[in-house]
């Protein structure tokens, strides 16, 4: 997970710049992104592991940008990244502005089980972005381990309708996600199951793969220790896997770009979940990682220091991050 070399700490700080960046439509909670992007010597490089995360599990993600920062990067297979579209939990009728957003994306990942919401807001959202995409679209749903086992099984007899390309975590638990993909079988509804919290929240990573629990995996690059640590447990999971972000700046999404170029064709499941620029009101570079015709091409982009300055976290926030910073350069140095 780390790198061959670890930046000190004054080198790390020096090429820091804690940014927060206000969300166009409120996501998984969040209205406000805050981020540490790098100025670093492989190019721009991002730290953003969402602020209730404790540091052992902010260690990975420290990991990534550091090696995507001050590391060569695997070499790419490809030239662009077909992506999908992102809904957060909004209602049906704001469906089409959000799709809007996404041009000539023809798959959509739509958020469901969102607390404090029911079963029907779910069915019409999903069925809003069914029709929007038409009988050839993809869509996906993703509950973040929203549902109970049983919960999950209904919901997705009620889905399934729809045509769902597959079901993102829909329990939390490993063993919910056997039950659910036994549930479903015994029923005829034809779903596939993907793993998301259970690889990236995961003490193992593969311990869903070897459970037979999911029938593709979710990675992102940045809770995976970085693009070289992802692409190893790739290959040791042997299931098909799409690339996702953590609403991540352009800095993060390039990361994630990397670690899709990287991967061979027989393993790339499909439209990533990279296009979440989209959701954020403002970026780090003055030419966004967005969609483009359905897809995004691999490349780093450079920070605009206007854009840094207009984004700058205020002083004690970013104190904050640059704290977190020096406990988790810790953690990574310490032997455990
Ligand atoms: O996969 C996508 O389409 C976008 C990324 C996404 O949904 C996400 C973004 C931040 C935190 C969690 C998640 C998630 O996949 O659960
Ligand atoms: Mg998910």
């Amino acid at each position: 997970m780390t790198p061959a070399r670890l930046p000190e700490l004054d080198e790390i700080v020096a090429a820091a710049h804690v940014v927060a960046i206000p969300t166009r439509t409120r996501f998984r909670g969040i209205s406000v992104r805050e981020a540490v992007v790098f100025d670093a010597p492989e190019g721009a490089s991002e730290f953003s592991p969402f602020v209730e995360y404790d540091d052992a599990e902010a260690a990975p993600w420290l990991a990534a940008a550091l090696d995507f920062g001050w590391r060569e990067q695997p070499a790419a297979r490809r030239e662009r990244i077909a992506v999908n579209a992102t809904v957060p939990a909004v209602p049906a009728d704001e469906v089409a502005a959000i799709l809007a957003r996404f041009p000539g994306c023809t798959t959509a990942k739509v958020k469901v089980a969102e607390r404090g919401q029911r079963l029907d807001d779910d069915l019409a959202r999903v069925r809003a972005v069914r029709e929007a995409l038409g009988p050839e679209g993809l869509v996906r749903v993703d509950a973040n381990g929203g549902w109970s086992a049983a919960e999950a099984i209904d919901a997705l007899a009620q889905l399934a309708a729809c045509d769902l390309d597959y079901a993102e975590q829909p329990c939390a638990s490993v063993d919910e996600l056997v039950a659910v993909r036994r549930g479903i079988g015994e029923r005829g509804i034809d779903v596939r199951i993907a793993a998301d919290e259970s690889v990236r929240k995961a003490e193992d990573p593969l311990a869903v793969a070897r459970a037979g629990a999911a029938d593709l995996l979710i990675v992102k690059a940045q809770p995976l220790g970085g693009v070289r640590r992802a692409l190893s447990i790739v290959e040791r999971a042997g299931l098909p896997v799409v690339v996702s972000s953590a609403l991540d700046t352009s800095a993060g999404i390039a990361m994630g770009l990397h670690l899709a170029a990287a991967l061979p064709d027989d393993l790339l499941a499909g439209a990533c979940g990279l296009g979440t620029v989209a959701l954020l009101d403002g970026d780090v570079t003055a030419s966004p990682l967005v969609p483009e015709r359905g897809s995004i091409a691999v490349r780093r982009p450079a920070l605009d220091p206007s854009l840094l300055e207009r984004y700058r976290a205020a002083p004690d926030r970013a104190a904050w991050w640059r704290e977190r910073l020096a406990r988790t350069s810790a953690l990574l140095r310490s032997p455990r």
